[in-house]
């Protein structure tokens, strides 16, 4: 187990007046409520994971991913990774991890891009060879000869972004954390930048903590996702497994020989839609996949068949609108994700 987190809680005191001067004079009374907001979070995760920890605005995961990188420390509860206490052994473990803040820079503003590499070789300690030889690879990987000579203020987000990527993992951590990491990407930036945490977590064997609201990253990123909502653990599984959650129709589209669409033959199941030799079906289940099937058979040559499942976002949405997380497991047997 490379990151568990038992119990895992912190609190925040907030101050909630209507205005400057009654809010001033409850911070000075120090009067203001307590709001859990992580609340007693249990995490097991294997090494080469790769975790959504999703949930919707305010549920806790920043707070959560913060103690978990040993920025903020826990009210209640234990973390260990690699087996350090992330709050205590700082030094030792910021040498192993990763991190990137989507919001914040770990860069040098003034300087060009590569004196920022520069110094966090200074800072790790990362023999010069190593250095290079890694440097090179995420340049190459990420693209970024045309701009890794110029000041990171005049960078555009995306290529700041490839920027901070770097900085998280010159130091072959095993572990990133990442908190948004495509928040306001164009899709080519977005693209890249997946690819690049595909490849670092398949061929460097880095195990992946993601927070994200781009539901792209998790389709296709992530293998297991953990759900919180407020400060609580609702659901910790397979992604499909979250997909099962919801009861929302899956698609199921048959490709049939170009001729036998003329024909028009009646269907005993309506296709919700057909666009040139492809006809779409919502289907509940799989029995009904296998029903439509047989059924078209009959009057069609079946050359291709495609089974949709439900977007993840679509899913997401109707679980943080229902609340209804009640089916969820808890933690299911995880697939090790380079077999
Ligand atoms: N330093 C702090 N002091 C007081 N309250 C805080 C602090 N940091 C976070 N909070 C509160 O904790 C709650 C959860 O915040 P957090 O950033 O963990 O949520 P999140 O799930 O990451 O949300 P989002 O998806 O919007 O980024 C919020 O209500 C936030 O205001």
């Amino acid at each position: 187990m490379i990151i568990q987190a038992k119990h895992l809680t912190r609190d925040f005191k907030i101050y909630k007046a209507r205005s400057s001067f009654h809010m001033l004079n409850q911070i000075l009374r120090r009067k203001g409520e307590i709001k859990r907001v992580v609340d007693g979070v249990d995490l097991e995760i294997q090494e080469g994971e790769f975790v959504g920890y999703l949930g919707p605005n305010d549920a806790g995961k920043s707070t959560t991913i913060k103690m978990l990188s040993g920025v903020l420390q826990p009210t209640l509860g234990e973390i260990s990774v690699l087996g350090l206490n992330p709050s205590k052994d700082r030094k030792k473990y910021a040498q192993q991890i990763g991190v990137l803040y989507g919001q914040r820079t770990q860069l040098w503003w003034d300087l060009p891009l590569r004196d920022s590499f520069d110094l966090l070789k200074a800072i790790y300690n990362i023999p010069q060879t190593d250095f290079t030889k890694r440097l090179h690879r995420f340049i190459e990987l990420l693209d970024m000869h045309e701009f890794i000579n110029q000041p990171v203020r005049q960078l555009s987000l995306g290529q700041r972004m490839k920027g901070e990527m770097v900085a998280a993992l010159i130091h072959n951590p095993r572990i990133l954390f990442l908190d948004e990491p495509t928040i306001g990407l164009d899709v080519l930036a977005k693209d890249r930048i997946q690819e690049f945490l595909a490849y670092i977590n398949k061929e460097e064997k880095v195990t992946v903590m993601l927070t994200s609201h781009n539901m792209d990253d998790v389709e296709r990123l992530c293998k297991r996702i953990i759900l919180i909502d407020q400060g609580k653990v609702k659901f910790d599984g397979a992604k499909d497994a979250l997909r099962d959650l919801v009861k929302q129709s899956k698609l199921l589209i048959l490709e049939v020989a170009a001729g036998d669409m003329k024909l028009n033959h009646p269907l005993p199941y309506a296709p919700i839609k057909e666009e040139g030799n492809r006809l779409f079906f919502e289907v509940a289940d799989d029995a009904e996949v296998s029903q439509i099937i047989a059924a078209s058979a009959q009057s069609y040559s079946i050359l291709k068949v495609d089974i949709e499942e439900p977007k993840i976002d679509s899913v997401l949405k109707e679980l943080y609108l229902s609340k209804n997380y009640q089916a969820a497991p808890r933690r299911m047997v995880i697939e090790p994700i380079n077999p």
